[in-house]
């Protein structure tokens, strides 16, 4: 059975420690394939959602200092369970984002990292451009891809017109994709989300990232094909792709 169906069977519960700017968009994607999505900024309420959660993902995309220590408990309460951690680090190569990233990295263990090209990078301690959320190089080097897997010890999801996903190990690629993607801002923290509702029901993390990404792109084609072109109408699309994916 793929990991899509076990999603639809179990109905795993999300939990979102989101960015404001596309928390909707991120809650369509985990219900439309069967996940109950739950966002929260209140740290009194974190150890109750934990409980009932069946993966943590923090999408630091409008991060501020009270965060940091919202993500850490999050963080430490999900490691201390068991449950997966999904880490979309939005815009890390900016400093401020790095220090709160590097001082999170320290506290907690993060299963699965979801970023583009210039945010991979700095994991592995490399640049490759980028500007503010977007990556400007959408480069294809397995080598920081691997690098960064294995200086964190976490699984890596590198997005963009390849998706490549890594452990310390191996690499696998996804070539399937639309250019539609990129103009419509979120679509990456959409994935994230998407990977974040696989690992809640697969122990294999691996496996999980692999699946929804190529579930993602896969969907993404049939949506550019059925809207031609029209870069709004293909998130609606998008997200009834998923809804009928099986
Ligand atoms: N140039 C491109 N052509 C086709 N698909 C792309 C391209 N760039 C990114 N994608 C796809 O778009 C989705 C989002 O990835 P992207 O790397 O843009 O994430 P991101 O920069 O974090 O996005 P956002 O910050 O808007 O959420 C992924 O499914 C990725 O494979
Ligand atoms: C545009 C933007 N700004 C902060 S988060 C975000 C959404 C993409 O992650
Ligand atoms: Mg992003």
């Amino acid at each position: 059975m793929g990991i899509i169906n076990q999603v639809r069977e179990k109905q795993p519960l999300v939990l979102n420690l989101a960015n404001t700017v596309t928390q909707q968009r991120v809650a369509d994607v985990i219900s439309y394939v069967g996940g109950s999505p739950l966002m929260t900024t209140a740290s009194n309420e974190l150890a109750e959602l934990m409980q009932i959660a069946s993966a943590l993902v923090i999408n630091i995309g409008t991060l501020n200092d009270e965060l940091l220590p919202l993500y850490i408990e999050a963080g430490k309460l999900a490691n201390q369970l068991n449950k997966p951690v999904i880490l979309d680090p939005v815009a890390v190569t900016l400093p401020y984002r790095g220090e709160i990233v590097t001082a999170l990295l320290k506290e907690i263990k993060v299963n699965i990292i979801r970023g583009n090209a210039a945010e991979i990078a700095w994991f592995a301690n490399q640049t490759v451009a980028g500007k503010g959320i977007d990556a400007l190089d959408n480069q294809i080097n397995e080598a920081i891809v691997l690098d960064a897997a294995q200086k964190t010890g976490a699984i890596i999801v590198q997005s963009g017109p390849t998706d490549l996903i890594a452990d310390g190990q191996q690499v696998i690629k996804i070539t399937a994709h639309s250019d539609l993607f990129k103009i419509n801002v979120g679509t990456g923290d959409m994935l994230s989300a998407l990977i974040g509702t696989f690992s809640a029901v697969s122990a294999d993390y691996f496996a999980a990232a692999v699946e929804a990404t190529e579930l993602f792109a896969n969907s993404g084609v049939k949506a550019a094909q059925i809207v031609e072109q029209k870069p709004a109408n293909f998130i609606n699309a998008l997200l009834d792709c998923l809804y009928e994916a099986n």
